[in-house]
C-alpha cells in the first residue's frame, strides 16, 4: 500500500450546509508538496482542517495503511501539523518559549526531550526559517507576518509526517514568501514529508508545488502539475478572470491576468 496520505469520498457540512462535496485525492506522495488554490469560499481550509481532525468529516482519510479518523487526537497530532489562517492572538511568551511549548506539545505520548535538546531544536526551527534573532522577543509584540513565521517554526520544530498550511505567506513580503516556501519545500525533500499548502498566489504554487489540486464550490475541478492543470480555461471558469500564461527566467509558469471575464 501507498505510503501518502489519501482523501476518499470526504463529505464536510456546517450544519446543514454542505461545503466540501465527495472529493477524492489519490495518494499524496512522501516528500511532496501539493498547493491546494481555489476561489475564495471554495472550501478550502474546511478541507484542511477536516484532514487535521478539526471539523467532522464523512469520508477516509488514509496516511498510508493507517485510518487517520480512526486515531486519537493526540496520535493524529503527532502525525499530522495544521498552521491555520487566523493565526491565535499572541500569548505572553517569548518567540523562543512559544517553540519550545510545541515541541512539548508534541511530545506528549513519545519520549520526552531533555530541556537542552528542546532548546537546542527550537532555535534550530527558529534558524531554520531566518528568525533566530526574533527569540526573545513576546509573542504579542511582533507583527502579522513574523507571526506567521514562528507559527511555522512552531510547526516544523514538531517534526510531523504530514504538513496542512493555511496560507502561510499571506502576510509576508516578497522576500519571506520564497524563504518560507523554500524553506517548506527543503523540509519536504529532506524528511520525506507530505505537505499541503493553500495558496492563493498562482505563480508560487506553480513555482514550488509538485502537483496542485484545485477547488470549486466544494469539488475538485483539477489536479496534477502545474503545466497540466493550469491553462486559460481554467482562470475563465474557476475565478473568472482573463489570463496568459508564460514562463519566468526559473522556468516556472507565470499567470498574467489581463482582467476579468
Ligand atoms: N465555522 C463555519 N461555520 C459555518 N460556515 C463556515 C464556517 N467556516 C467556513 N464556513 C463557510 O464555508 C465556506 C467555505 O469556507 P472556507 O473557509 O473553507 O473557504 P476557503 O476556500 O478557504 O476560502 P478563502 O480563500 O476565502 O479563505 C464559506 O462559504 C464559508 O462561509
Amino acid at each position: 500500500m501507498s505510503k501518502g496520505l489519501s482523501i476518499h469520498n470526504a463529505n464536510v457540512s456546517y450544519g446543514r450546509r454542505q461545503i466540501v462535496h465527495d472529493l477524492s485525492l489519490p495518494p499524496l506522495p512522501p516528500g511532496s508538496l501539493t498547493a491546494l488554490i481555489g476561489p475564495n469560499g471554495a472550501g478550502k481550509s474546511t478541507l484542511l482542517r477536516a484532514v487535521a481532525g478539526l471539523e467532522k468529516m464523512q469520508g477516509v482519510v488514509r496516511l498510508g495503511d493507517l485510518d487517520l479518523s480512526a486515531m486519537s487526537v493526540a496520535e493524529r497530532a503527532r502525525r499530522v501539523t495544521y498552521m491555520p489562517q487566523n493565526l491565535p492572538p499572541g500569548l505572553s511568551l517569548s518567540v523562543m518559549e512559544s517553540v519550545i511549548a510545541a515541541l512539548r506539545v508534541a511530545n506528549v505520548d513519545g519520549i520526552p526531550l531533555s530541556g537542552d535538546a528542546c532548546l537546542r531544536e527550537a532555535f534550530e526551527a527558529l534558524q531554520r526559517i531566518g528568525i533566530a534573532h526574533l527569540a526573545d522577543q513576546l509573542l504579542s509584540t511582533l507583527s502579522g507576518g513574523q507571526r506567521q513565521l514562528v507559527s511555522l517554526a512552531q510547526l516544523i520544530a514538531r517534526r510531523p509526517q504530514v504538513m496542512l498550511l493555511d496560507e502561510p505567506t499571506s502576510a509576508l513580503d516578497l522576500n519571506y514568501q520564497l524563504k518560507v516556501m523554500e524553506c517548506v519545500r527543503s523540509l519536504v525533500r529532506e524528511h520525506n514529508l507530505i505537505a499541503v499548502v493553500v495558496l492563493h498566489d498562482i505563480n508560487l504554487a506553480a513555482r514550488f508545488a509538485d502537483r496542485i489540486a484545485v477547488l470549486r464550490q466544494g469539488r475538485l475541478y483539477a489536479s496534477g502539475k502545474a503545466d497540466d492543470v493550469l491553462d486559460p480555461l481554467l482562470f475563465a471558469e474557476v475565478y473568472r478572470v482573463q489570463v496568459r500564461i508564460e514562463r519566468c527566467s526559473q522556468q516556472s509558469l507565470q499567470v498574467l491576468v489581463d482582467g476579468a471575464v
